[in-house]
């Protein structure tokens, strides 16, 4: 028997940085050039083992268009980790990053997981954000950080196992808790509903 543990995950940043598209790779292993933006926030799921648990991903990808902003809170609260998404190829949209990375601290979760995801990798001869800036910028707030390409399947995989270690593993006489049900197998497995 594994405990399964429902983590509850959301994806900020600007509009256009691909959140979706990573959420879409990670889940169904799927990419779409023709993907279009969120409207308010989709939901899927997907479990995947790390060490004697299981990690059940509530993943809630949020619209990154300003006039969806104040609906962010919905997202962000109760969750165990926060994806933030930047475009390597826009300064722009790493700025907002650093603004997201300001509202958790005043309003988010208090021990929320910060993982940044410099996505679009595959355009690095485009770049205008140099890993150096992201990785000590990571370091000062205590982040996670990977550069992703949604689009070539890197790294993606690898931003998920990184938050799962980052989630302390549940102590054995806590496994009677809400957040825990036991299972046999990964059956329940799978995205609800796609981009
Ligand atoms: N080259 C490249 N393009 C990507 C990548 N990821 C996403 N895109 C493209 O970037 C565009 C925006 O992707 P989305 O996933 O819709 O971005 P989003 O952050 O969810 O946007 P909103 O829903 O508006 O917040 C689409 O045209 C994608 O095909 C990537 O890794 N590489």
């Amino acid at each position: 028997m594994m405990a399964i543990r429902e983590l509850k995950v959301c994806l900020l940043g600007d509009t256009g940085v691909g959140k979706s598209s990573i959420v879409c790779r990670f889940v169904q292993d799927h990419f779409d050039h023709n993907i279009s933006p969120t409207i308010g926030a989709s939901f899927m799921t997907k479990t995947v083992p790390c060490g004697n648990e299981l990690h059940k991903f509530l993943i809630w990808d949020t619209a990154g268009q300003e006039r969806f902003h104040s609906l962010a809170p919905m997202y962000y609260r109760g969750s165990a980790a926060a994806v933030i998404v930047y475009d390597i190829t826009k300064q722009d949209s790493f700025h907002t990053l650093k603004k997201w990375v300001k509202e958790l601290k005043e309003h988010g979760p208090e021990r929320i997981v910060v993982a940044i995801a410099g996505n679009k990798c595959d355009l690095s001869d485009i770049r205008e954000v140099p890993l150096k800036d992201a990785k000590e910028y990571a370091e000062s707030i205590g982040a996670i950080v990977v550069e992703t390409s949604a689009k070539n399947a890197i790294n993606i995989e690898e931003l998920f196992q990184g938050i799962s270690r980052q989630i302390p593993p549940l102590e054995p006489h806590k496994n009677g808790n809400i957040d825990c049900i036991k299972v046999a197998n990964l059956s329940s497995q799978g995205g609800r509903r796609c981009c």
